[in-house]
């Protein structure tokens, strides 16, 4: 049976909430629609940074102690905004979605203590937009002593399912942490985090240019990567772990870089987020023949350009050059994601959260 689902998706990189329709049986994708974004203001943005280090000691993943609390509020009125705005431009009811699927805002992601956090109250969203609305997507995998995330692989291997390109595929998500899918054929599929994404970058840009992001690359482009400082954080014990694995936002936070020009430390934190994804070739079965890139690093050119002289002589393409799109690709799969949990499908695998077996997910809240 075909449904008509919404993702919604608030990634680490703290921009905003991603909001995408999706037609789907939950095993292929019948159409995409149309999608949105809906930003998140300085203060939004402010609190739900002060949550993530709040977060840090959280005792169990329903304790919503201090600011926590606050965050959550603010991050479903966000999403209700998201979708109300989403429905209205583009003259859809509620009657006409069968399912939301809602991320939540993740403020820790600790596997090996058995917790990951996404905040978010979705009994009340799903008030709110009088819309079924599934979440809870990582809480059954980590409970079964997975990793919890990444969770979009089944998504990517469903587009990937009509790509016409030379295998093994893999398909790299560059958020806030980058993650990569490798699909060979239609039984292999691997998965896991990589390392940093843009997260390291967009602090480092915003405590020293006070801008949220490198602008297509630029800065990073009139820069030299100081290769000895990218040899030595690749040293950290992470990199040289196989998949699956997954990562915390702010696991190499303590990560500092000596004196050099802001357009040089731009240039070497793009170049560690390029050597991590690069990394892990090696730790993958065959060595991969096309990469797709998704995920707002798809947009820095300078990121591009680093990957595609890291992994030549594979060919490394953004995801909106194939019509996928590159932004509304994790809001996209959110959507497939719940189409899925509510048919029981499989959303995590041995070989992409380490769960022991073949694992549905997500928990439905009613209007
Ligand atoms: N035009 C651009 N030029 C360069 N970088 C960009 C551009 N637009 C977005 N980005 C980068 O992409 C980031 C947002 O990416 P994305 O929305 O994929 O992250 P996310 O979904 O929040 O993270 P995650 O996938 O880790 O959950 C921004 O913070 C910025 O670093
Ligand atoms: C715990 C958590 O929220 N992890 C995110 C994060 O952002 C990117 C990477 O780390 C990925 O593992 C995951 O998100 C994507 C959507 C996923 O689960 O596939």
């Amino acid at each position: 049976m075909m449904m008509t689902a919404i993702g919604l998706m608030s990634g680490t990189s703290l921009d905003g909430v991603d909001v995408a329709l999706i037609e789907t049986d939950g095993k292929r994708v019948k159409a995409f629609g149309p999608s949105g974004y809906r930003p998140y203001t300085d203060k939004e943005r402010g609190l739900l940074l002060q949550a993530l280090t709040e977060a840090v000691d959280l005792p169990q993943r329903d304790a919503r102690p201090g600011i926590l609390r606050e965050a959550e509020r603010a991050v479903t009125i966000a999403h209700a905004e998201a979708v109300a705005t989403f429905t209205a431009q583009n003259r859809i009811t509620s009657e006409d979605i069968d399912i939301v699927g809602f991320h939540g805002q993740t403020v820790l992601h600790r596997p090996e203590r058995g917790l990951t956090v996404q905040i978010g109250d979705a009994a009340a969203l799903a008030k709110a937009i009088h819309i079924p609305v599934m979440h809870d997507f990582r809480a059954a995998d980590v409970a079964a002593g997975g990793q919890g995330a990444p969770f979009v692989p089944v998504y990517h291997r469903a587009l990937a399912q009509s790509l016409e390109r030379e295998g093994p595929i893999v398909v790299v998500n560059i958020g806030g942490v980058s993650n990569i899918t490798y699909i060979d054929g239609s039984e292999i599929l691997i998965a896991c985090d990589t390392g940093p994404g843009n997260a390291l970058l967009d602090d480092y840009m915003f405590r020293v240019m006070k801008q949220r992001f490198d602008c297509e690359g630029r800065l990073a482009a009139q820069g030299t990567a100081d290769q000895g400082w990218i040899g030595c954080a690749l040293k950290l014990p992470f990199f040289a772990l196989p998949p699956p694995k997954s990562l915390d936002r702010n696991d190499f936070a303590s990560l500092k870089l000596g004196q050099m020009s802001p357009a040089d430390g731009a240039a070497t934190l793009t170049a560690f987020t390029v050597a991590a994804i690069a990394g892990i070739v090696p730790l993958l079965p065959k060595v991969p023949k096309s990469w797709v890139v998704a995920g707002g690093g798809a947009r820095n050119l300078t990121m591009l350009r680093m990957l595609r002289e890291r992994l030549a002589p594979a060919t490394v393409e953004a995801a909106d050059t194939l019509g996928w799109s590159a932004d509304a690709i994790e809001a996209q799969a959110f959507g497939f994601l719940a189409a899925r949990g509510l048919k029981g499908l499989p959303l995590s695998y041995p070989a992409t959260t380490g769960v022991p077996m073949p694992m549905t997910g997500g928990v439905i809240a009613r209007p």
